[in-house]
């Protein structure tokens, strides 16, 4: 699919995305909380649907209304041999650990993008629990053969937290007791207080986070009358899907650029990493008011700004079509966290980028944006990345001329919605 972004001035309100990070992490605590969930506000992109149809493939019986999703489940009882992961690096690197709960053997698979991205870690970790696991020389597919022991354990967090978030819920799904997951290197920090979080509110063991350095799951934690009073693991509870900073960044962005806006449905007391999108809009100069219930954001020139991303590396796409309206060098660090996301993303920025005639250099771990110098109409690729397709559909609002983006449904990964929200806000999009 084609869409083309005419150059337009926006206006108006809109209600932010439902977060896939949050929404996905429901889906799996749900399975493994055991009992009755309703989790409000669910979304409907496709990694949200490949965590809807692991769920069901694990045991959970899964109602979808639209408005509100219903989860029964008594705990990880597989009723297929593989699941699907679609292109989705949180779905298969979370779920995987919890496909080991089973002594079912089960092929975990993936398509796109997806199929490429290294899963080593699996190779390596899970067998030391007890795990028998086949991949394919560290990538898709896997055979997994469980059940986990959990035990003391030490991983490498430098490549992604995503396998951190697998193996707590794992844990705390095989009631570990008195054990610890030592992280090393661990990056993408706040995506692991998302987790936390989640753990909490659908009442599973949450582990002592040890400055994220180490999670120690303690002896009596879970058995304790006030724990299991205040939320029993068999209750029926209800989570509501957070707004989606990491789309919402998007949506900030075009107001900084192209018109005042309000985006509602923020919280802005979330731990969810791309809320430091807000410190990068502070600095750039652009008009801002946040408030508990909206955000309020508008143009203004806007300076140059050095943002570090290494810990929200969702940002770099949003911080990078900011950045080309910032009249002067923008510096954003993190670079080295890009190679392995839907696409080697600090390359295809540049590329697309410079299609718009902004110049990116690279230089080890950071990316300096050359801003201010205008934005001509072109065609660009996605790259079958759903960053990028939006990067350069808000970057198009204030170009020369029309941005055309190829391979524009990319944005279904996350935000299904996207254009359609440009769209509300008055941007001109022929799709
Ligand atoms: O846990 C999550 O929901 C995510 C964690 C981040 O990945 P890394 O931990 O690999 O940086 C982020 O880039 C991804 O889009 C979503
Ligand atoms: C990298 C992303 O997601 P995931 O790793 O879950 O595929 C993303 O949404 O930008």
């Amino acid at each position: 699919m084609k869409v083309t972004i005419h150059p337009s001035t926006i206006t108006g309100t809109i209600q932010s995305n439902a977060s896939k990070s949050s929404m996905q992490r429901a889906c799996a605590a749900a399975l493994v909380a055991k009992g009755k969930s309703i989790i409000k506000n669910p979304g409907h992109s496709n990694d949200d649907k490949a965590a809807m149809d692991i769920t069901q493939r694990l045991g959970g019986t899964v109602t979808n209304n639209g408005n509100e999703l219903i989860i029964e489940s008594n705990g990880v009882q597989p009723v297929s041999s593989e699941i699907n992961c679609g292109e989705s690096g949180l779905s298969i690197r979370m779920f995987t650990p919890l496909v080991a709960l089973s002594n079912h053997a089960l092929t975990v698979n993936g398509s796109g993008s997806l199929v490429t991205r290294p899963m080593d870690f699996f190779d390596e970790i899970l067998p030391q629990l007890g795990v028998q696991v086949k991949s394919n020389a560290g990538k898709l597919p896997l055979n997994i053969q469980g059940p986990i022991v959990p035990k003391n354990i030490t991983i490498d967090g430098s490549l992604s937290s995503q396998f951190l978030t697998g193996m707590l819920l794992a844990y705390a799904a095989s009631d570990a007791n008195d054990v610890s997951i030592t992280v090393t290197n661990l990056k993408s920090k706040p995506y692991i207080d998302l987790t936390l979080d989640v753990m909490k509110q659908f009442g599973l063991k949450v582990p002592e986070n040890k400055n994220y350095e180490s999670f120690y799951f303690s002896k009596s934690d879970f058995d304790s009358a006030q724990s299991s009073a205040e939320t029993p693991s068999t209750s029926l509870r209800t989570y509501t899907v957070e707004g989606d900073w990491s789309g919402a960044a998007f949506l900030l962005v075009a107001g900084a650029v192209a018109g005042n806006i309000v985006v509602k449905g923020l919280d802005v007391f979330s731990p969810q990493a791309d809320k430091a999108v807000l410190q990068a809009l502070m600095d750039c100069g652009c008009v801002i008011s946040i408030q508990p219930e909206q955000i309020e954001i508008g143009p203004a020139p806007l300076k140059p700004f050095h943002f570090n991303a290494t810990e929200c590396p969702d940002l770099f796409p949003p911080l990078v079509a900011l950045a080309s309206y910032c009249n002067g060098k923008s510096v954003i660090e993190g670079t080295t966290r890009l190679t392995h996301k839907e696409s080697n993303r600090a390359l295809t920025l540049q590329e697309e980028f410079a299609k718009l005639g902004v110049t990116i250099e690279l230089q080890d771990d950071l990316m300096i944006v050359h801003g201010g110098g205008g934005l001509k109409g072109a065609t660009v690729h996605s790259r079958h990345d759903h960053r990028i397709a939006m990067a350069c559909a808000v970057a198009g609002l204030k170009a020369a001329g029309d941005v055309t983006i190829e391979e524009a449904e990319a944005i279904n990964k996350s935000y299904p919605d996207f254009y359609e929200h440009l769209k509300v806000l008055g941007a001109n999009v022929s799709l």
